[in-house]
């Protein structure tokens, strides 16, 4: 993966639009140029480079990043996970360090919803470019529905690990609908992104609740809101209709959860929620 120095970092996001406004498909032209001029770039760690090298001269990228990628590669080369799901490819940077890292410790699928048709296209190309095609697959759409379309088709039937980096307030309701769908077995692993900068209360909430306070909350029949995300989290996708597809979750399932703290890109401070199902 691309090693930046603190001079390396990528340019801050700023206020305006940090996403689609023509700068993925410059990425893609970049790296496949620069392949082209030197094939040995056709690599995991030569596209990564690549893409940190567009993010930190030219324009910024929602990617993990080198300073939060290696805690999860580390936790992939421990836990050495067969199946693993990815929420949000964007143009496929995490895909391409975690299913490179996925495949070096013999796991078999690395599956990454993406909810929009031109990122997804981007980021296969670069998984292609990366070698990595034959392990990553990629479901276009929303992830919430495709969750219960790919377990319907019999085509998702358990899940080692999972990387949540999409809709922040969809943290919650995926990993409840694969709670639901009998995809969380003991000993799966989540990883979650984002929750210092934005931040994820209501995620942090539940997997840090115990059994009681989940069956409880359950009952009281209490919905989830965006009130604890601030409005520009919330309005991050706006030109796409909210989520309807959601599911009760399986309050007896007990997790083991702590904060990973790091940063981002661009040097903001920012924290991975690791979280173990226990029982
Ligand atoms: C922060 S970016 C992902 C960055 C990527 N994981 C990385 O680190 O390289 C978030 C992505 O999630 C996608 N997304 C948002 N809501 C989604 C949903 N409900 N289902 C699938 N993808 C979604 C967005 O289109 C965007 O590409």
């Amino acid at each position: 993966m691309g090693s930046l120095d603190s001079e390396g970092q990528y340019k801050v996001k700023g206020d305006g639009t940090f996403f689609n406004d023509g700068r993925e498909e410059q990425l893609l032209e970049f790296v496949q140029q620069k392949c082209e001029q030197n094939p040995s770039n056709k690599t995991p760690e030569g596209v990564l480079q690549l893409v940190d090298e567009y993010g930190s001269q030219q324009k910024y990228l929602m990617n993990i990043g080198s300073k939060k990628g290696p805690i999860i590669v580390k936790l992939i080369t421990e836990r050495k996970p067969q199946t693993m799901v990815e929420f949000g490819s964007y143009v496929g940077y995490s895909t391409i360090l975690f299913a490179s890292a996925v495949k070096r410790n013999g796991g078999k699928e690395y599956i990454s919803f993406e909810r929009d048709t031109k990122f997804a296209s981007i980021a296969k190309a670069l998984v292609e470019l990366a070698g990595l095609g034959d392990i990553v697959r990629f479901v276009i759409g929303s992830s919430s529905k495709n969750l219960f379309v790919q377990h319907g088709l019999g085509q998702l039937k358990s899940i080692d690990m999972v990387f949540l980096d999409h809709y922040k307030p969809a943290y919650v309701r995926d990993l409840k609908i694969c709670e639901s769908l009998g995809l969380i077995s003991r000993g799966t692993v989540l990883a979650a992104d984002n929750v210092i900068s934005p931040g994820n209360p209501s995620y942090l909430e539940y997997v840090r609740s115990t059994v009681q306070e989940k069956k409880r909350k359950l009952d009281s029949q209490s919905e989830e809101t965006h009130e604890k995300f601030p409005e520009r989290t919330v309005n991050q996708y706006q030109d796409v209709e909210e989520d309807d597809a959601q599911a009760p979750g399986d309050p007896n399932i007990e997790y083991n959860s702590y904060l990973v703290h790091s940063e981002e890109p661009t040097g903001e401070p920012d924290g991975i929620e690791i979280t173990t199902r226990i029982s």
